[in-house]
């Protein structure tokens, strides 16, 4: 029996099977958290988004508000490491959001143990929506990544991070079409954390308000509805993906990483699969801003190629 769809497994997708409220529910991430209220947690990664971002740009070399792109909002941050070399492994930050909130200015979590790594950090701006649709993100991300293999060709590697709706932007990149952009960048590695790589249950919650995504808009920004009929092939065998969610991270999001792994796997992607001990939604992500949490580390030892 060919392996198809969900790992091999039949029927409609789990997520049919949710009431309104109980899809609610399983897409609303601050609803998990089990240290805080909800609003408190938002809060929280707001402000520790804000203070490491004020640190990166107060104690590392950067460039701010590059424009990889005509359009207002599309501007990036670069960090550098001690000891400027443009011959440095780069890892490209995408935020979470739900793709109608965050920014870059807010989300410099990784930059300081990275740089002091060697590791050059760049934090990318997208359109949220109203303004930008998914159709436009995607192609945005695309561009910012091929602005920074152009501006930078001598870079050690291209590592891409994303959180939750920036983990989709990121994954989407794993199916992106370089050709007619006239460079092929040196992508070497994928850190996807707490994503949504199935976009078709947002469009049944309220969170598909501001996005205003039609099945249809779902179906062709979705990587596992792409990955699952695609007859690719990773470009680079050695690319590794890593797909990471937190351990309080609802069901459903268990579920589509668990189930987006499966379907790496299945394509001959190098992929691993981690949850992250006693994480939640938020804190998977603001904990990057710590030199000794077990992602941060996972990570540094990916792009220095330790073992
Ligand atoms: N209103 C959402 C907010 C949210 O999902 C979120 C907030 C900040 C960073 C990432 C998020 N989730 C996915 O992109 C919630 O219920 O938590």
């Amino acid at each position: 029996r060919p392996l198809a769809g969900r790992g091999g497994m039949e029927g409609p997708a789990p997520w049919k099977r949710l009431s309104k409220e109980e899809l609610e529910d399983q897409y609303s991430p601050s609803r998990w958290v089990i240290r805080r209220g909800a609003e408190e947690a938002l809060r929280t990664y707001s402000h520790i988004g804000d203070e490491a971002t004020k640190k990166a740009r107060a104690t590392r070399k950067s460039l701010l508000h590059v424009s990889y792109g005509d359009g207002e909002g599309e501007k990036l941050d670069i960090y550098f490491p001690e000891g400027v070399s443009e011959a440095s492994p780069f890892c490209l930050f995408f935020h979470g959001g739900y793709w109608q909130s965050g920014s870059k200015d807010t989300s410099a979590f990784m930059v300081n143990p990275l740089t002091e790594q060697g590791v050059t950090v760049v934090v990318v701006a997208y359109d949220i929506a109203p303004k930008g649709t998914l159709d436009q993100m995607v192609d945005q991300v695309t561009r910012s990544i091929v602005f920074v293999q152009k501006q930078y060709p001598c870079n050690e590697g291209i590592y891409l991070c994303g959180h939750s709706a920036g983990a989709h932007l990121a994954a989407m990149m794993l199916l992106a079409n370089w050709t007619k952009h006239g460079v092929t960048p040196n992508l070497k590695g994928f850190f996807l954390v707490s994503g949504i790589y199935d976009l078709k249950p947002i469009v049944y919650t309220s969170q598909n308000a501001p996005l205003l995504m039609t099945l249809e808009d779902a179906q062709r920004n979705s990587p596992q509805l792409l990955l699952e009929v695609a007859l690719t092939r990773p470009l680079d065998p050695a690319c590794h993906v890593l797909v990471s969610v937190g351990q309080h991270d609802s069901p459903e999001f268990h579920r589509q990483s668990k189930e987006f792994y499966q379907t790496l796997r299945q394509g001959g992607w190098n992929a691993s699969f981690e949850e992250i001990h006693d994480m939640d939604h938020f804190e998977i992500i603001w904990n990057l801003t710590q030199k000794d949490y077990v992602l941060t580390q996972m990570i540094l030892r990916t792009i220095l190629q330790e073992p």
